[in-house]
C-alpha cells in the first residue's frame, strides 16, 4: 500500500520574523498534535542560491579520492566531524551503506580548548575538519548556509516557546538555542542505489529514526546524475515521516523553502507537548533510477553539551537514558550514540 503525499504546513518569512504576530495556529497544524511534525519556512533571502552553491558541491564531495576522504575522518567523534560513510546503524542494527556525510559545526571551528572536554563530549567539543585543499569552497558555502538556516530556526524557536515553552522561564527554547555552542550542519550525499529490487523498503536510503537536538532545518534535496541536476525519476523516493497518530506519509516542499522538523530534546522540553518526528529517505525504483544521487543539507540545532535536560514523566524517546535526575545534553548525545554506532566509549 502506498502512503499518501502530504505538504508541509508553510509559514512566509515575513510572518516569522515579526514577534508581535501571533502564529500559533499554524505551529499547532504543523507541530500540534495532529501536524506532520514539519513546517517549511518560505522567502528566505538569499537562501535559494545559498541552497544551490551547497549541494552542488555534494557530488564533488563524495567523489574525492577515497585517500583524501579519509583525511577528513574523525574516529575519535565516532564520525560525527568530517566525512562519514558506512558507520552509522539507525534502524536496529542496520547500517546505512548508502549515505556519505560531511559533518561541521558552522557557527564555531574550534568550540573549546580544553583536553578533557574534548575527551568527553568528542562529537561536539573537536575541532572542524575541512578540505581546504581538495574543496576550499566547501568551508564558506557550508558556513553561510548553516548560518542562515540557524537564523531562520532561532525565529522559528521564538514562536514554538509562545505555543508550548510559555512556563519554561529561562527554559525557553530560543535562549537554550541561542547560548549553544554545539550546532551541527550535516551535508548528505546518497548514493545510486543501483540494486534492482534488493531493498524495496520505504527506509531504503537512510533508516527510520528520530533527530537528538531540539530542531532540524532541512534544504528541500537536489537529486542528480553523474553530478548534472535532473528531476527525481521516482514520485515516490524521498523524505518520509511518521505522525502522532501513526500514519506514514511522504512530505514535500519548495525548492525555495527550508523545512524544520522536531528533534528529541524538544520533546523533552516542552514536557511532551511537541513530539519528535520519526522520519527515514526512501531511494528511488525502476530503471529510470540507476545513477541518480541525491544531496542534502540538515542543520541540527541543539542544546550546549553543558544544558541540563530534565526528562517529563512521558516521553516517546529513548526510554533507556531516562536518568534520575537530570543529564547534560553531552552526556545524552553520548549515550544516543552508543546505540547508533559501533564500538562504544568505555
Ligand atoms: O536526507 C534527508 O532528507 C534527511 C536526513 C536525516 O534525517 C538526518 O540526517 O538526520
Ligand atoms: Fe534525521
Amino acid at each position: 500500500m502506498s502512503s499518501p503525499t502530504v505538504s508541509t504546513v508553510t509559514i512566509s518569512y515575513a510572518e516569522l520574523k515579526d514577534r508581535s504576530v501571533d502564529i500559533s495556529d499554524k505551529i499547532e497544524l504543523g507541530f500540534g498534535s495532529n501536524g506532520l511534525g514539519i513546517v517549511s519556512i518560505s522567502d528566505v533571502p538569499g537562501y535559494v542560491s545559498l541552497r544551490k552553491n551547497l549541494l552542488r558541491l555534494t557530488p564533488r564531495l563524495a567523489s574525492l579520492p577515497e585517500e583524501v576522504k579519509m583525511q577528513l575522518e574523525d574516529a575519535n567523534s565516532r564520525y560525527n566531524i568530517g566525512w562519514s560513510h558506512g558507520k552509522e546503524k539507525l534502524e536496529s542494527g542496520k547500517q546505512d551503506l548508502l549515505k556519505g556525510s560531511f559533518y561541521a559545526n558552522p557557527i564555531i571551528d574550534v568550540p573549546t580548548t580544553e583536553i578533557a572536554l574534548v575527551q568527553r563530549y568528542p562529537s561536539y567539543c573537536g575541532p572542524n575538519i575541512w578540505p581546504r585543499d581538495a574543496l576550499p569552497e566547501l568551508e564558506l558555502t557550508f558556513k553561510t548556509l548553516g548560518k542562515l538556516i540557524l537564523d531562520v530556526g532561532l525565529l522559528l524557536a521564538n514562536h514554538c516557546d509562545r505555543y508550548a515553552f510559555e512556563t519554561h522561564g529561562d527554559g525557553s527554547l530560543e535562549r537554550i538555542l541561542v547560548r549553544s555552542r554545539c550546532h551541527k550542519g550535516r551535508l548528505l550525499y546518497y548514493y545510486p542505489s543501483n540494486r534492482i529490487g534488493e531493498d524495496d523498503s520505504m527506509s531504503s536510503w537512510c533508516g527510520w529514526h528520530t533527530d537528538h537536538g531540539s530542531l532540524t532545518g532541512l534544504t528541500c534535496a537536489m537529486f542528480t546524475k553523474n553530478g548534472v541536476e535532473l528531476p527525481c525519476p521516482d514520485s515516490g523516493a524521498g523524505l518520509y515521516v511518521k505522525t502522532r497518530s501513526g500514519q506514514i506519509v511522504k512530505v514535500v516542499y519548495g525548492e525555495d523553502e527550508i523545512a524544520y522538523q522536531i528533534g528529541e530534546t524538544t520533546e523533552i522540553l516542552s514536557g511532551g507537548k511537541l513530539c519528535a518526528t520519526p522520519h527515514c529517505v526512501r531511494a528511488p525504483r525502476g530503471e529510470a533510477a540507476f545513477g541518480v544521487e541525491r544531496s542534502t543539507f540538515a542543520l541540527f540545532m541543539q542544546p550546549d553539551w553543558d544544558e541540563k535536560l530534565f526528562f517529563p514523566e512521558v516521553v516517546n524517546v529513548h526510554e533507556f537514558i531516562r536518568p534520575n535526575g537530570s543529564i547534560s545534553f553531552g552526556d545524552y548525545t553520548e549515550k544516543v550514540l552508543d546505540k547508533y554506532y559501533d564500538d562504544p566509549k568505555t
